[in-house]
């Protein structure tokens, strides 16, 4: 039901030609939304509510950072080691040396102590391997949890936060957002806890060999640190900008892509493309800048650690000389340095990485923390049965935003089987009436009843359920034409869908195309005229049989063929429901058993066309100006 309640919501919005709809769509390349910071407000409340969100599955965090943990002491051992075996070799070769005998490598003389090396290092892989896959799999339910937390809360948002909201900038959370919590944690936390315990540990063991050598190679380390640091966010910033210019592009093409007819009828392609130009122009510039940087790092990074390994190196070679250091602990010592000087150029980058994830975590958590509609009664009532389809306005109130009212005091009633026009100029409040009677919005005063129940009585989708629209901005979906027309109701027979299509005057035309029902839409379905469109939406509404019609009439968009079968399907559905349109041409509901004329968001007068016309008012005038 509830995407359902989207399609009909989604429809009952705002698009003026079409063209602005589609813009609103323009999400940034990467679905980020444009501004988004890449650093948490609350870094810590961020992280504790991840903490909350992953219960349950927190152990194979746990488990993870244990393994990563034994991962990083194994591969310090492992140097250590090593200092230990090459001493013992070296010395075993020398003795052999010295009695004139080739040295041969067994069990006995160092073979064992060999084989022991190389096991610390496979031990140390499989507890790599361990705490990688353990992540994954927490991440990856992590991401599953909070995406399932996301769809279940975008049926529960009001229509006003999609007001509020561009597509792109709510899809982004559920998608990218979520993408970069579990790409990180995946990566990320392991990272900095290796890092860390990895520069710790291997700082410690150098120390131990020669406190003088650790205090060079701490020097450059911090040389090497500070220069990482003040790149990184240079990075940053440079990342965001390249960013916000991608996103400008892609909003640019998506604009020229869906605008593109009305581009060329105003002979405005070339302003259009020199804009795009602008544009890509930007990105190049920002991205080259952005790519410079990245890659100047590098190699400043790497000549801090040759020059560090050279002054070392030196320094440690005269050690080695003068008998203060073994060649076992010379080559363990340098094996330190590297394992050292990886997390110098990983922690500060691993620390951006993990603050941009926090930063998207936390507008998953903002989008979660969204006001959400009133929930249903706890007891809610059930409509009338058999619905007899009375709909009553008393006295309702409702603004969009509190501070300016709209609507100000509505009332009316609509009689079982009754057609009901509702008129009036663009803005004047129509589709606003059926948002409310569809309760899309809620209102803030007054009532409305369907057969005497209050509708906020009723569960959303009971009252839903009363409901068929054909509205002029028709939504097919990527599917058949037969899935389309059964959408309201999916488990309909192929022959009661033919049903509903010949009621709809559409079965013929769904003849004359070579799959016929079969026939493949495409989202957009741009292959199928607009007129088609709305007669299949007519079919969608029909086969439900709903009690309740709401209808949009058609307006000059579609030729006049077509019109006239729409206005045939929609008279046919019509036909023993309550129904209400809004009508654009008044020539079509002079036979309307009740017409409401509506004016900056109220209705200023109502009654038969016969009535209305003698009344000499606001619909008088419009009759006239229309037929004068
Ligand atoms: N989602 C919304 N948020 C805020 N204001 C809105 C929203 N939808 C409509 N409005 C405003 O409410 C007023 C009534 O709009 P409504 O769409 O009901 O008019 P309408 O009679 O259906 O117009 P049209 O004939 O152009 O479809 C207009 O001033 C409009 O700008």
């Amino acid at each position: 039901m509830a995407s359902d309640e989207r399609d009909k919501a989604a429809a009952l919005r705002k698009a003026p030609d079409g063209i602005e709809g589609e813009r609103v769509g323009a999400a940034p390349a990467d679905g980020g939304a444009e501004g988004d910071s890449e650093v948490p407000s609350d870094a810590m409340g961020t992280a504790r509510r991840l903490w909350e969100s992953a219960r349950g599955i927190r152990w194979r965090l746990v488990v993870s950072a244990i393994a990563t943990v034994l991962y990083v002491a194994f591969s310090l051992a492992a140097p250590a080691y090593s200092a230990y075996v090459v001493d013992l070799v070296w010395r075993n070769v020398q003795e052999s040396f010295a009695q004139g005998r080739d040295y041969v490598v067994t069990m006995e003389n160092g073979g064992r102590q060999i084989l022991t090396f190389f096991s610390l290092w496979t031990v140390s892989w499989a507890f790599y391997s361990v705490q990688s896959f353990v992540m994954s799999s927490f991440a990856e339910r992590l991401n599953l949890r909070l995406r399932g937390l996301i769809s279940a809360k975008l049926g529960r948002l009001p229509l006003s936060y999609y007001d509020r909201h561009q597509p792109g900038d709510t899809i982004s959370r559920a998608t990218n957002d979520l993408d970069k919590v579990s790409e990180v944690l995946q990566r990320g936390v392991m990272q900095l806890i290796i890092s860390a315990v990895t520069l710790v540990g291997a700082v410690v063991m150098m120390a131990r060999y020669s406190v003088v050598l650790t205090l060079v190679f701490c020097c450059f380390a911090a040389a090497s640190a500070l220069l990482t640091k003040v790149v990184a966010a240079r990075t940053l910033s440079i990342a965001s900008r390249r960013q916000e210019a991608l996103g400008t592009l892609t909003g640019k093409v998506e604009e020229a892509y869906s605008g593109r007819a009305v581009i060329k009828a105003f002979g405005r392609e070339g302003d259009s493309l020199d804009d795009i130009r602008a544009c890509s122009e930007d990105l190049a510039r920002t991205s080259a800048q952005a790519d410079f940087v990245t890659n100047a790092i590098s190699p400043a990074i790497r000549f801090l650690t040759r020059l560090c390994q050279v002054v070392v190196g030196l320094m440690a070679g005269s050690m080695l000389i003068a008998g203060r250091l073994s060649v076992g602990v010379f080559q363990a010592f340098f094996q330190y340095v590297t394992q050292a000087t990886e997390p110098l150029t990983q922690l500060s980058l691993t620390v951006n990485m993990l603050q941009g994830a926090l930063a998207a975590a936390e507008r998953v958590f903002a989008l979660l923390d969204e006001d959400e509609v009133e929930p249903d009664p706890a007891e809610p009532e059930l409509p009338a049965s058999p619905v007899r389809g009375r709909v009553a306005f008393e006295h309702v109130r409702f603004g969009y935003s509190p501070d300016r009212p709209l609507m100000r005091d509505v009332s009316f009633v609509a009689e079982p089987g009754q057609k009901v026009a509702i008129v009036g100029a663009t803005g004047a409040g129509k589709t606003t009436l059926v948002n409310l009677l569809m309760r899309f919005y809620e209102v803030d005063g007054g009532r409305i009843t369907i057969d005497g129940v209050d509708t906020r009585r009723m569960a959303r989708s009971d009252l839903r359920a009363q409901f068929g629209m054909v509205l002029q901005d028709s939504w097919l979906f990527e599917g058949t034409i037969e899935q389309n027309i059964a959408y309201g109701r999916p488990g309909a027979t192929h022959d009661e869908v033919v049903a509903a299509a010949k009621a709809a005057h559409v079965d013929f035309f769904v003849h004359t195309l070579p799959k016929g029902y079969q026939t493949m839409l495409s989202n957009e379905a741009e292959e199928i005229s607009q007129g088609q469109r709305q007669l299949l939406t007519i079919a969608r509404a029909m086969l439900v049989d709903p009690a309740i019609l709401i209808l949009d009439e058609a307006t000059s968009s579609v030729d006049t063929r077509t019109e006239q079968a729409i206005v045939h399907a929609m008279e046919t559905a019509m036909e023993g429901r309550t129904s209400f349109v809004i009508a654009h041409r008044l020539s079509t509901i002079v036979d309307a058993d009740l017409i409401l004329v509506m004016d900056h968001g109220t209705i200023v007068e109502q009654g038969s066309h016969a009535q209305l016309l003698a009344a000499g008012g606001a619909y008088a005038e419009l009759y006239q100006s229309q037929f004068a």
